[in-house]
């Protein structure tokens, strides 16, 4: 076969990816963690709570989100799962309803086992109608009372293993070495390195 037919003609897109989220702290990691390795902007848009499985949440998430956008996406859904109560209780508002002792150290009163798992599934959609792509990324750990700066989430009570400090007390360069997001984007960044897309861009498209 001629190597010119061999070769795989790059995949071009219209404009570079936008990163959808409602969430300034994940803003803030998913700009560390990616750095230069992918050409993004980010727009804050309030996707809706959607229920299911974090696969089929964060497909259905990249799906509307290609539709407002009209471009690539990247969208991520991210949640706090206990063993004891089989993955439960993933959802947000468990969070901002109880906090965190009602919530995720009460809940979990009645069970010996603490362990838990952050769980983060970017997906990735080329645009309007096409198919997503999803990448999970899971952070194992356990349910602690709180420890650390409360300014975002759950950190203050997820304790990953192999390490004395709760995700809310390490340093943010630690986190993000170990996280459930860097996990996830390490998978999303090695896709786009293998695909080499070719982004065309636009002056719309400056950040
Ligand atoms: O302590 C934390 N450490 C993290 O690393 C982390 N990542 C997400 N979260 C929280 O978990 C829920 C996810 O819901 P979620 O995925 O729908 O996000 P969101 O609605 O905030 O933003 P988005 O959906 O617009 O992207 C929200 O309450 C987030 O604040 C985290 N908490
Ligand atoms: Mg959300």
């Amino acid at each position: 076969m001629a190597a010119a037919a061999a070769a795989k003609a790059a995949v071009v897109l219209p404009r570079p990816v936008t990163f959808v989220t409602g969430n300034a702290k994940k803003l803030e990691e998913v700009k560390a963690i990616i750095g230069s390795s992918i050409p993004f902007k980010s727009l804050k848009l309030d996707l809706p709570e959607l229920q299911g499985e974090p696969e089929d949440i964060s497909k259905e998430k990249a799906r509307l989100a290609a539709l407002q956008v009209n471009g690539p996406v990247l969208v991520e859904d991210t949640c706090l799962c206990f063993n004891a109560l089989k993955g439960l209780p993933g959802i947000k508002w468990f969070l901002e309803k109880l906090g965190h002792e009602g919530c995720l150290n009460n809940l979990l009163m009645a069970y010996e086992d603490k362990s838990a798992y952050a769980l983060c599934a970017f997906s990735f959609s080329h645009g309007p109608g096409a198919e997503p792509l999803t990448f999970l990324g899971k952070t194992p750990g356990k349910i602690v009372p709180a420890r650390g700066p409360t300014d975002f989430g759950w950190d203050p009570v997820f304790q990953p293993d192999g390490y004395d400090q709760t995700y809310a007390e390490m340093a943010k360069e630690e986190k993000n070495k170990i996280s459930h997001r860097y996990k996830s984007l390490a998978m999303v960044k090695s896709h786009f390195k293998e695909a080499g897309y070719v982004f065309q861009t636009t002056d719309d498209d400056t950040n």
